[in-house]
């Protein structure tokens, strides 16, 4: 009686817990942090109001990403096995659609709200850039993801755009340490997306998707895990030793267990949808120790 009462709610609450993913929140985290940290190393100042303010923008941001995504794959048949789909839970997918959409537009009031208070309008030309390529990732007609080039979005969107708009946000100008450390947090966020496809490639291949890991097949995509990790590592040794990075950064060293871990499991299980699927879980611990212990190396 009393397993029949609790099993359905916990899994219900775990089918929750998986649709709403707030460990990938970290990702929409991890790149105000580094712009900012980057900021507060040539300045020493940080401005508390818009940190919290863009930091609270790319939160909703992501979550746009998210409820979108899973409204736009509702569209392809792609997420019919995805019970932790956020459609396929609630069953309502306009009510999802307009939830995404007014997360959106507090992400942009929050990048307006910045842009006003310091009479610049670059920050929140930054953010619709990231806003645009990130719905050519997944909304029709474009659907970019399906065509395997999502990594690259995703490297542009979480690397490039998000550290400078963060940096810019705190200095109202650009640097090139900002610039090259966002190269690092590009590489990691686009591991995630790289780790999530290694599961799906059955339901990919039905719904038309050609995933990087669809077009390389799952061992070819596992034998390229270290390589990525490695060159995170490799190049903040490289442009610490050019002295672009403070020798502090060398910390993010401290997160090799779980590139280590994420080769080793990757390898073990790539062709096992049931066992690799917590693969990009490992790569979202990655993400936010690097990150967390790079972005400290410009603080210390
Ligand atoms: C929703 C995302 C991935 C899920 O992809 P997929 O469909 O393969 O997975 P499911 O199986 O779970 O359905 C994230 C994709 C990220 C995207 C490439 C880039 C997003 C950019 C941000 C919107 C822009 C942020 C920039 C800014 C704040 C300057
Ligand atoms: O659900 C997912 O698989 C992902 C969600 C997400 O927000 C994200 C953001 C950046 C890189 C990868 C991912 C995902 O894989």
């Amino acid at each position: 009686m009393t397993t029949k009462s609790v099993a359905p709610s916990n899994s219900a609450n775990k089918l929750w817990f998986a649709a709403i993913k707030p460990p990938m929140y970290s990702v929409a985290v991890m790149p105000v942090w580094v712009g900012t940290a980057v900021a507060f190393a040539e300045t020493r100042a940080i401005n508390t109001a818009i940190f919290i303010t863009y930091l609270l923008a790319s939160i909703f941001i992501l979550a746009w990403m998210n409820l979108s995504n899973d409204v736009f794959d509702s569209e392809t048949g792609i997420d019919a096995n995805k019970h932790h789909s956020l459609v396929n839970l609630t069953g309502d997918k306009s009510l999802i659609f307009w939830l995404g959409n007014a997360f959106l537009a507090l992400g942009i009031l929050g990048s307006s709200a910045i842009a006003w208070w310091q009479k610049d309008f670059t920050l929140l030309a930054i953010v619709l850039v990231g806003c645009a390529l990130g719905y050519t990732y997944q909304g029709p007609p474009f659907r970019l993801g399906y065509q395997g080039v999502g990594e690259i979005i995703c490297f542009i969107c979480f690397g490039p755009l998000a550290v400078s708009a963060a940096y810019y946000s705190q200095t109202q100008s650009w640097s090139s340490t900002s610039l090259t450390a966002s190269i690092i947090i590009g590489i990691t966020t686009s591991l995630i997306l790289f780790c999530s496809h290694f599961h799906q490639v059955k339901d990919d291949l039905a719904a038309g998707k050609r995933s990087p890991i669809v077009r390389l097949g799952t061992a070819r995509g596992a034998q390229l895990i270290p390589w990525f990790c490695g060159f995170i590592y490799a190049l903040t040794l490289l442009f610490t030793l050019l002295g672009l990075f403070p020798i502090q950064t060398l910390l993010i060293f401290a997160s090799l267990p779980f590139a280590i871990q994420l080769t080793r499991h990757v390898q073990a299980y790539h062709n096992q949808p049931d066992k690799v699927s917590n693969c990009k879980f490992i790569a979202v611990a990655l993400h936010f120790w690097s990150g967390l212990l790079f972005g400290l190396g410009f603080v210390l």
